[in-house]
């Protein structure tokens, strides 16, 4: 819990100030609270903070050669424990030792749609981060067979989040309690500042990749010492960068975490439902202080089955995150810090979650890759004998399906095959409900990155950034009798494009969209059933529609002469693209007007939703 945290930190403190002969240094006004190190007065750019001196550094060894210094630092802080109280670093250890996987909280304000964006979130950013610790991890634990290890890189990359017989054999081997001492210094490690060194105190500022507010210098006599790069205010959190380099310093990657959802809003207290791209769900209780040593508990609504499926999720993980780091990393500048510091404490708070879950799936019986076809083709041989059964049921049969299914709604599954009637039906979208929410800029992201977690990065008819199809300045009001409407801010020119299909996410299959509303929240599902349509592409596919921006908004005309904004599908040679040209002077203040049978073809049927 939190004051154990600040003890343990504390201590350390008190450690390092023993050594204040060897050079340590604690500026005065930093305080601990709350784990974390804050500034209790103001601090002016280039203040020193603190002095690291040498001594109190933990490093892999004057043995080191190139390879994996995630495990030589390991190995280092495994020697060091060994000695117990004779280390010099024991203060130290047990802070690491202690803290990092078991003192975890979530942060306690989350909304629904903080814990929707935990659902999405959850099956594209942590994995990345279990995958590389439980990797790094198995590698270096003690009691793996040697022969086990993975040669390559590439290898790795197939290997996935871990290997089921080396997680048995751990199984086996160790008590609850060594797991996650190991974990928690296994993540110790990943938390390092410099591949070889163990820095204390700096190390466990929060990292930030952009907007640290402290960096190092390393001084003459190895020294290190820490420095505001900028005013720090009172109360302020020092961070640090994500990465960094005390010596020998090369290229070194500067983020291999990735802030992949900057505007998510507020987050929500437990339980979370997590939903992973395969299938995979869970329910995550939190931490249980008394009972779990601050572990969180799991129930499993569909566990893994196979192996593969958790590699599966850290491969799709990967693809997504290569593109998230290159569409989010580059807007991070709009980001206010407030919301930076809840985006780091989120994706940390996520990846401990899936840490948790990546330990407890590992306890599964789970079928390997070599014996996952003779399972397929046993499933098929069942799945047809069970259709053939249910072919000759008699209608009105109790389905297998209860009313604790939260995805089965009279029968239908509300991610297979219900249609959109009966999805409206089980969300509460009546005809009571009101459709004036105006959507935020974290709605419609919410909103893309579910549709590009559901059909994947690849397929995707969008990339997760921020912005409007709206080319011109525009506002959403109220459009009497027709609900929300969008409106000219400005005079427009006949002629002028006004608006285009920049976030229009595609379906091909009525599946995807189940799915795709099926991870949303009600408000948000009973909204896009009004918005979202069916036409056919210049290719001549049909496709479903949703434009996941303002564009949404945008009303049909009852008279003619209001029809203002006229949408032209257009062909380049890789994608295709709607575009809404202003089909005569449209005055400030008027409302942009469209004909949606110009291109809504009302077949919802051809893709089973009708
Ligand atoms: C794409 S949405 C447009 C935004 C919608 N007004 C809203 O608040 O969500 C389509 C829906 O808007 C409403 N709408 C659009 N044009 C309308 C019109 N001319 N008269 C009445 N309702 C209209 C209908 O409810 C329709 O299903």
């Amino acid at each position: 819990s939190k004051p154990n945290r600040d003890d343990r930190r504390k201590q350390v403190l008190e450690w390092l100030s023993e050594q204040q002969e060897e050079g340590f240094y604690f500026n005065g006004k930093l305080s601990h609270q709350d784990g974390r190190i804050i500034a209790s007065q103001s601090v002016e750019a280039d203040e020193v903070l603190m002095e690291i001196p040498r001594s109190a550094v933990l490093s892999i060894g004057s043995g080191y050669v190139e390879g994996n210094t995630f495990c030589m630092l390991y190995k280092a802080l495994e020697r060091e424990l060994d000695l117990k109280d004779t280390s010099k670093y024991s203060v130290y250890l047990q802070q690491l030792k202690e803290e990092q996987a078991s003192d975890i909280d979530l942060p306690s304000l989350w909304s629904n749609t903080g814990q929707r964006l935990l659902e999405l979130v959850s099956m594209t950013h942590p994995m990345n981060k279990i995958n590389s610790v439980l990797e790094d991890y198995s590698h270096c634990i003690d009691g793996l067979p040697k022969e086990e290890k993975i040669e390559t890189d590439e290898e790795r990359t197939g290997f996935g989040i871990y290997n089921g017989e080396q997680h048995d054999n751990r199984a086996l081997e160790d008590t609850q309690e060594d797991k996650i001492e190991e974990l928690n210094l296994a993540l110790a490690v990943k938390h390092h500042i410099d591949r070889k060194y163990m820095v204390p105190l700096y190390d466990q500022l929060e990292h930030h990749h952009v907007n640290y507010n402290t960096n190092h210098q390393v001084l003459d006599d190895k020294t290190i010492r820490i420095v505001a790069v900028r005013n720090i205010g009172i109360g302020e959190a020092l961070s640090r960068p994500s990465m960094g380099c005390l010596e020998a310093c090369e290229e070194f990657a500067h983020a291999n975490f990735i802030e992949t959802f900057k505007n998510y809003g507020e987050v929500q207290s437990y339980p979370h439902l997590l939903t992973f791209g395969n299938g995979i769900s869970l329910i995550y209780h939190g931490a249980d202080e008394e009972e779990n040593a601050g572990r969180g508990k799991i129930e499993w609504i569909q566990a893994p089955t196979y192996e593969s499926q958790i590699a599966a999720m850290a491969v799709e993980h990967n693809a997504q995150r290569t593109e998230y780091l290159q569409e989010v990393l580059p807007s991070r500048e709009s980001v206010d810090e407030r919301e930076w510091l809840q985006i780091n404490e989120y994706c940390h708070a996520l990846m401990d979650v899936l840490n948790v879950i990546v330990v407890e799936g590992s306890k599964l019986d789970l079928i390997s890759e070599e014996n996952e076809e003779e399972q397929d083709s046993e499933d098929e041989a069942s799945e047809a004998e069970e259709n053939e059964e249910e072919d000759s049921d008699d209608e009105g049969e109790e389905s297998d399906y209860t009313d604790d299914d939260p995805w089965m709604v009279n029968g239908c599954d509300l991610s297979e095959d219900c249609t959109i009637d009966e999805i409206g039906f089980s969300r509460g979208c009546g005809e009571t409900y009101h459709f004036d929410a105006k959507r935020n800029e974290t709605e419609w992201v919410l909103m893309r990155s579910a549709y590009i977690a559901v059909v994947g990065p690849q397929q995707a008819s969008m990339d997760l950034t921020f912005g409007s199809g709206f080319k011109v300045p525009f506002r959403v009001g109220h459009s009497p009798g027709r609900g929300r409407g969008v409106f000219a801010t400005t005079d427009i020119p006949k002629g002028t494009l006004v608006w285009q299909s920049d976030f229009t996410a595609t379906f091909t299959e009525g599946e995807q969209f189940r799915r795709f509303l099926a991870v949303l929240p009600d408000d948000m599902v009973c909204d896009l059933i009004i918005w979202c349509y069916t036409t056919l592409t210049l290719s001549g596919q049909d496709v479903i529609y949703c434009d996941l921006e303002e564009g949404s908004l945008v009303n049909s005309y009852d008279e003619l002469s209001e029809y203002n904004v006229g949408v032209q599908k257009l062909l380049f040679s890789r994608k295709e693209l709607d575009a809404g040209f202003a089909m005569r002077d449209i005055l400030a203040g008027e409302e942009f007007i469209t004909a949606y049978d110009e291109f809504d073809t009302e077949n919802y049927k051809s893709f089973g939703l009708l």
